[in-house]
């Protein structure tokens, strides 16, 4: 007879030894055979943990006493770290975190393919000699409370705001900015948006700096138009912020969970801030998607290049191309450049930047991977190389078809999400080998890890 699973009962109490780190970054243990993920917890700690949540396959827990400590657990430097939801790893030391992140890339190919994971060659986590300070770009909820101006992130697994003064992993100048913008707001008596009644004005504080160029730029995000003391706020701006070169407003009135709306004026300044990344020179829309790690952008897109291997006569697509950034790092060495991307204004960007840098082999199209390529291969146009570079998602199964079709020769696959990263492995395995994977932080002290895979027709 077949034995009864034994059920977690909500608000059980229990024993678990911790035997690794899930893909968000939580404790994952077994107990009676059912999966449990214990957010905090570290792998080979013994803890003692009450059920919150349960699911058909899984439950969730929270640590109520460690019994056994990680001796690579460590003292998180955020004062607000517990309560909001933005790093995951921040009690973990940095080099046992590139590891769990190759740990995390191994467990999701064993999941998701049939391959052999231990033959495969998963290189040890590209990591940061600082893994501090490394983002150029800050989106802060901003909230009223009993006449103070707040911004930071929502909490963890909730929507209550946590106000953040300087948040470690962000750039200083982007740390800078948002605590003067705060201010000037409640200086001015500026309405703050409330999101129940969907009243007040301020929703948002977007600050983006070129880390190369030391550049800022500053984006407010109204739920309406008309800006109250406008002339004050920018001239206040300008004044505490010398770097300030871009102050844009974008406004969102909608109930929506995405940051900016489709209106974007620019209020003083250009458009656009400047940055670097290697020998190219980018210039960044309030909109348009920019790696938020530069420092570790340049090692990925060196990774790109050497998978590439570009001898000066390939084709190349640069599929989820964004401003083109990794389509010019292979210029100089392709024969012919193709890129797509959804969002026009950063294919007109794309254009731009090329141009800028004397690229003439390079060709860029608004619209989705899955419908462009195909277009290209029924006019006879075959690519040599193709690098993908999707968001979280994956590649449409439109896209993997035409991959498998075309047979470049080279397919190299920058993933944001190992998970979706092996699911399509598995896919392109009939037609594709896995020469190697290599795994990059772009986001210490999160959970998220990238990767580089090199894959080579069969
Ligand atoms: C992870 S970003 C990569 C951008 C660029 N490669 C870079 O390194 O900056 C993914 C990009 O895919 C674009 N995108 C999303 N869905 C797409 C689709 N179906 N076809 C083409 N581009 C898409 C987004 O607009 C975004 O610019």
């Amino acid at each position: 007879m077949k034995k009864e699973q034994i059920k977690i009962q909500p608000k059980q109490t229990f024993p678990l030894t911790i035997k690794r780190l899930g893909i968000n970054g939580e404790g994952v243990g077994y107990f009676k055979k059912q999966v449990v993920f214990v957010p905090g917890a570290l792998p080979g700690e013994e803890v003692v943990v009450e059920a919150t949540k349960i699911h058909p396959k899984y439950a969730e827990a929270r640590i109520k006493k460690i019994r056994i400590r990680s001796p690579h657990r460590i003292k998180p430097l955020c004062p607000v770290y517990a309560q909001c939801g933005g790093c995951q790893l921040q009690h973990l030391q940095y080099d046992q975190q590139l590891k769990e992140k190759r740990d995390i890339v191994i467990q999701a190919l064993e999941r998701h393919t049939k391959l052999d994971v231990s033959k495969l060659d998963i290189r040890e986590t590209i990591g940061m000699e600082n893994p501090w300070g490394y983002r150029n770009k800050s989106s802060f909820q901003v909230r009223e409370k009993d006449g103070k101006v707040l911004a930071g992130l929502y909490g963890l697994n909730s929507h209550q705001l946590i106000n953040i003064d300087q948040c470690a992993v962000q750039h200083a100048q982007t740390n800078e900015a948002t605590t003067q913008v705060k201010k000037i707001l409640e200086d001015l008596n500026i309405p703050i948006y409330h999101e129940k009644t969907r009243k007040g004005l301020v929703r948002t504080i977007v600050t983006r700096v070129g880390m190369q160029t030391g550049e800022l730029q500053i984006v407010l995000i109204t739920s309406k138009k008309e800006l109250p003391k406008k002339d004050l706020i920018i001239q206040e701006i300008q004044k505490r912020l010398p770097n300030v070169k871009s102050i844009v407003q974008n406004i969102n009135g909608e109930k929506t969970s995405l940051i900016f709306g489709e209106e974007t004026h620019s209020l003083a300044g250009r458009e656009f801030i400047q940055e670097v990344l290697g020998d190219l020179q980018f210039e960044l829309s309030a909109r348009t998607f920019f790696q938020l790690n530069p420092v570790q952008t340049v090692k990925l897109y060196n990774e790109v290049k050497q998978a590439a291997g570009l001898t000066g006569v390939e084709k190349v697509v640069d599929a989820y191309c964004g401003v083109g950034t990794i389509g010019l790092w292979l210029a100089d060495k392709a024969g012919e450049v193709r890129g797509m991307d959804v969002i026009p204004e950063s294919i007109e960007d794309a254009k731009k930047n090329a141009k800028r840098h004397g690229f003439t082999n390079t060709k860029y199209v608004p619209g989705k991977a899955e419908e462009i390529l195909p277009k290209w291969v029924k006019k006879g146009w075959k690519p040599d190389v193709i690098v993908v570079d999707p968001p979280r998602t994956g590649l449409d199964h439109r896209l993997l078809q035409t991959i498998l079709q075309v047979e470049a020769k080279k397919l190299i696959y920058v993933s944001c999400n190992p998970s979706t990263l092996a699911k399509d492995i598995q896919t392109l395995s009939k037609k594709y080998e896995v020469t190697y994977i290599q795994p990059v932080d772009m986001f210490p002290q999160t959970s998220h890890v990238e990767c580089c895979a090199l894959l080579i027709k069969k």
